[in-house]
């Protein structure tokens, strides 16, 4: 597949501008958005309202310029050109109504509208139903996606477009549930969603696919989205097929790739090269949805925005880091999957080592897409190779309470009975640079655990000669700041501080100052589903991976899983529904350390 993203450029801006209200709502924003169309020269069209909206969000809500190519420009980009600039400031540009950007459509600026067809590879399957579709709705729900756009299912099962429309509505339990004209929006939604039966590696029945997206594009430019949301082995040939029979003639072509992205060094180096065979890397979004929840897309702005946090972001005052991932049940209806990855490979490797590198890395240069790729690789580059002793793996078994009785792991039918494969694991991991020489960096995944919980949990040194060691207590470790961010469920920031208990004693507890996102915002937090589909669509590459930070994350954990697999390491074996091994507590006591999360309900 060609890229062709750049098909359509054009240097000559068109601008917009809002009111500046930072209290108002998105929708509000929405509301009072205006276009300006009064600019000489060819006609010019709102290129993607979504990435407008979404850019003069991050923007603060200052004036924006809105390329013909699509790209979104600030004043700061050296792209814009400085009469358009002065035309925004001195408010040349002339203002019709909201209107004129609502429904806005994609344009080559000649007139010739632009479409976007979002195929979904393996639209049966268990992905598809609980968050693609779902997604997608809620995208186009809150009018992200843009006005001219088709979803088509794709799969080997048979179906016709209303099975496909009836699975799509029955499996939505999406956040959109319960908001107001939902079910009027589904059936304008459903009508938009379709369904082609076809073998993944088929080129014929992708040549169908594009018959049937091309009469839904009508002759517009046509922009196309592949999400594969197949098994990792499908890939190459969905892509054979895809770029050779259905990509787009005159607009992009995009591919979502699922994880995982091989099962080692060799395995990710071979996949990236099939797949080079037939995309440039411009056109591979390599999805790791844990980038798209809203609080770890809020690490870089907790660090570099506020000036008590960065100058502690180090060794000198972080004792240690600790990335921690749970969930309260097993692999059921995916054993088989799992077992030939296991949770170094399914949690650890990607999304754990992805908060990692976003939480350590050094200032980027900018906000600009390669400038925070290139930080995060150096961080991953610069990691110490995983030590064998540095790693507890462990694996659940069989456990009964209340009258339950909760399967083993190898009580799974597709997991074969003698498997050793870890369901849990914590590691110590360090980076080998100035910043944090030392500091180990805990994680700790796993399944069928007492809780559901994603967070990452920083403590803090102690207070050098704390004049209140004696109110404190003999356990200086409890008293040391521990800053959490929970980036699930019930999202939080919290810091915990020492503080008096009120009265006329002296004592003192730990308190949190507790940023609770239920009690201060409002606004609904998205999936991260809808973040990063809408980003792949708008071709924003910032939340996806890069081929080289993929193979430096490889490069850390190979050897120490081809170790483990080659002296096959028996895991330790804790009940369903527990915290886990005890040998992860010992882990971290090697490194002085001791679980946040233990002993805690916050
Ligand atoms: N499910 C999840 O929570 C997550 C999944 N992922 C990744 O997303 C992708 C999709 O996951 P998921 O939906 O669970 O996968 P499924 O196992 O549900 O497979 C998706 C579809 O692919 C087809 N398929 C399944 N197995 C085969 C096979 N052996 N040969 C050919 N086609 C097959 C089936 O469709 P049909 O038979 O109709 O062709 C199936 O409905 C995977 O890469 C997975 O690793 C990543 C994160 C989380
Ligand atoms: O990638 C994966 O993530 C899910 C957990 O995702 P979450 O958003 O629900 O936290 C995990 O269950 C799955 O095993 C893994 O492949």
């Amino acid at each position: 597949m060609a890229a062709l993203s750049s098909a359509r450029c054009c240097s000559q801006p068109c601008a917009y501008s809002h009111s500046p209200s930072p209290s108002t709502s998105t929708r509000r924003q929405h509301q009072s958005l205006a276009f300006s169309s009064s600019l000489s020269g060819p006609q010019l069209f709102v290129s993607s309202k979504a990435k407008f909206l979404r850019q003069s969000q991050r923007d603060n809500h200052q004036n924006v310029v809105l390329m013909q190519d699509g790209a979104v420009a600030t004043k700061a980009t050296p792209s814009v050109k400085e009469s358009s600039l002065k035309k925004l400031e001195n408010g040349l540009l002339s203002v019709t109504s909201s209107e004129d950007c609502k429904d806005a459509a994609v344009s080559d600026g000649n007139g010739n509208e632009s479409t976007v067809s979002i195929t979904v590879v393996g639209a049966s399957g268990d992905l598809a139903k609980k968050k693609i579709f779902p997604a997608l709705f809620a995208l186009y729900y809150e009018g992200f996606l843009p006005k001219h756009f088709t979803v088509y299912g794709y799969a080997r099962s048979k179906m016709t477009d209303a099975e496909l429309r009836d699975m799509v509505s029955r499996t939505l339990t999406c956040r959109i549930d319960q908001r107001e004209n939902c079910s009027e929006k589904m059936d304008q939604f459903l009508k938009r969603c379709f369904y082609h039966s076809g073998q993944y590696d088929s080129q014929e029945n992708f040549a169908q696919l594009d018959k049937k997206l091309k009469e839904h594009e009508a002759e517009r430019i046509s922009n196309r989205l592949f999400y594969l949301s197949v098994p990792p082995n499908i890939f190459i040939d969905a892509v054979r097929c895809a770029s050779s029979s259905a990509s787009s003639s005159n607009g992009w072509t995009r591919v979502i790739v699922e994880k995982p992205f091989g099962r080692d060094s060799e395995s990710s180096a071979a996949l990236t090269k099939s797949l080079k065979q037939y995309l440039e890397e411009d056109q591979i979004f390599r999805i790791d949805h844990y980038l798209g929840k809203e609080l770890v897309e809020n690490l870089s702005v907790l660090r570099f925005s506020n000036l008590i946090f960065e100058p502690l972001w180090s060794r000198q005052y972080i004792r240690n880091v600790q990335l921690i991932f749970s969930e309260d049940f097993g692999t059921e209806g995916r054993g088989g999957y799992f077992d030939h990855y296991g949770i170094i490979r399914d949690i650890m490797q990607n999304h754990l080592l992805q908060i990692l590198a976003l939480f350590a890395m050094e200032t980027p240069v900018s906000l600009d897409v390669e400038d925070i790729r290139n930080e995060k690789v150096k961080v991953l580059r610069s990691m110490r190779p995983i030590q064998l002793e540095d790693v507890v793996i462990g694996q659940y078994k069989s456990h009964t309470k209340g009258g339950i009785t909760y399967p083993g792991y190898t009580d799974d039918k597709t997991v074969p009975p003698n498997s050793l494969t870890p369901t849990f694991a914590a590691a110590a991991l360090f980076i080998n640079n100035a910043r944090w020489d030392g500091v180990p960096f805990l994680m700790k995944a796993g399944k069928a655990l007492h809780t559901k919980r994603a967070e990452i949990r920083v403590q803090f040194r102690h207070v050098p000669g704390n004049l209140y060691n004696r109110n404190i207590g003999t356990d200086l470790d409890q008293a040391t700041n521990e800053l959490v961010i929970r980036v699930q469920p019930d999202e939080a920031i919290y810091l915990k501080i020492n503080n008096k208990v009120p009265g006329l004693g002296m004592r003192l507890d730990r308190s949190n100052l507790n940023l609770h996102y239920a009690a201060r915002y409002s606004k609904e937090i998205p999936d991260a589903y809808e973040r990063l589909l809408l980003d792949a669509i708008e071709g924003e590459r910032r939340l996806f991976i890069r081929s080289d930070e993929l193979d430096a994350a490889w490069s850390l954990f190979t050897p120490v899983l081809k170790e483990l697999e080659e002296r096959k390491t028996l895991p330790e074996y804790y009940p369903y529904g527990s915290r886990g091994p005890v040998g992860a507590h010992y882990l971290a006591a090697r490194y002085n350390v001791r679980w946040g999360d233990v002993g805690i309900e916050h």
